[in-house]
């Protein structure tokens, strides 16, 4: 478990402090895979580099595993560093070494025999999907595999955490899954807890449980990865939804709708995303509905739906099949028409 109990940092800079953590309190449970989302300048990675003391807090604890990192020696840190890696976006691996090499750079460093070193970094490379590019430099590499020797340098001695500052950002759509799946796989067989920082949602909707919203070195908003798509609460949460979720409709359609209806949209969470809440609205009103835009999606395994319809009646019969679907657990907003 990774505890941050006010924690606080601010960087002296030759105009003055500059705040990057402002009294942030976290937990993050064992095996986890907790995101932190925020735009740049958010502090994002001032959050990530506080959990390995790559970055000295200002004030506050950092616990992990009921050990306060910020009250050891450096020699005790040295040793507790072991236990957490960390990957970057641009790989940082070592140009005049081979793969190999590379990852055994880190055991080397930890002080493991030669012996252990070659068995651990063919288990490592193999684990990664790497055993064929062993002797081959960074540069003959693409990025995906690049960052899959980043991944096996970081596992070399067996951490319990593994930090991701946006280990995808710099990668195409396709790899970036391929990433992302072996992220997913040795959370599992490894039960390795993944704090992860990027600034897309898209990777937090496919990748972690957990997530936390920054902004101004905050954390304006946390919760479970459904939880926060399914009910976001924080207008900046809302827009970083909005770019993965949000639908809108062509400009040529609103032309055709009836400027009398309503164009709603309406959010199915867990099993209302499987019902038929549509139909039994339409059968409980007189009002008809006209499905303009619908998906469901699975967060998790956790069904979410969202549904855009026109909505055409008696207003207080409009009033009355919404506040039906309300009643039944639906998010239900009127979408603004576009003039
Ligand atoms: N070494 C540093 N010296 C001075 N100021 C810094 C330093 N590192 C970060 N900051 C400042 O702290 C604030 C938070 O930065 P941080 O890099 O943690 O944000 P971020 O959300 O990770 O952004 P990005 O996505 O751009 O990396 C910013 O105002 C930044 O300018």
């Amino acid at each position: 478990m990774i505890q941050l109990i006010d924690l606080h940092k601010e960087y002296k800079t030759k105009k003055g402090m500059v705040l990057g953590v402002d009294r942030v309190n976290l937990t993050i449970r064992k095996g986890d895979i907790f995101g932190i989302v925020g735009y740049s300048g958010a502090g994002k990675s001032s959050v990530l580099r506080c959990i390995n003391l790559l970055e000295k807090p200002t004030s506050g604890k950092v616990v992990v595993d009921g050990v306060d990192l910020t009250s050891l020696s450096k020699e005790e840190l040295r040793v507790a560093r072991q236990k957490i890696g960390m990957i970057f976006q641009h790989f940082h691996l070592i140009t005049s070494k081979t793969v190999f090499e590379n990852v055994a750079f880190a055991l080397k460093a930890a002080g493991k025999p030669p012996s252990l070193i070659d068995k651990r970094v063919t288990e490592l490379l193999q684990l990664v999907g790497l055993a064929d590019k062993a002797e081959h430099y960074p540069a003959q590499l693409s990025g995906g595999q690049k960052q899959r020797v980043g991944i096996a340098r970081a596992l070399a001695n067996d951490p319990q955490v593994l930090l991701c500052d946006e280990p995808t950002s710099a990668l195409d759509p396709t790899t970036t899954q391929s990433i992302l799946s072996l992220l997913r796989d040795i959370n599992k067989t490894l039960g390795l807890t993944i704090v992860l920082i990027t600034h897309e949602m898209e990777v937090v909707k496919d990748l972690c449980h957990h997530v936390a919203i920054m902004q101004d070195g905050k954390i304006i908003e946390e919760g479970s990865v459904y939880e926060i798509f399914a009910n976001p609460v924080q207008p900046l949460t809302r827009e970083f939804i909005a770019n993965t979720l949000e639908f809108k409709l062509p400009r040529k359609l609103w032309d055709k709708l009836d400027p009398a209806g309503k164009v709603v949209k309406v959010l199915f969470r867990d099993e209302a995303a499987e019902q038929a809440i549509i139909y039994d609205m339409l059968k409980a009103s007189g009002i008809k509905a006209n499905i303009l835009h619908g998906k469901i999606e699975y967060i998790g395994d956790k069904p979410l739906g969202t549904f855009i319809m026109e909505v055409t009646g008696e207003p207080l019969e409009i009033d009355n099949a919404l506040q039906y679907l309300v009643d039944r657990s639906c998010g239900v907003e009127v979408v603004d028409r576009v003039e």
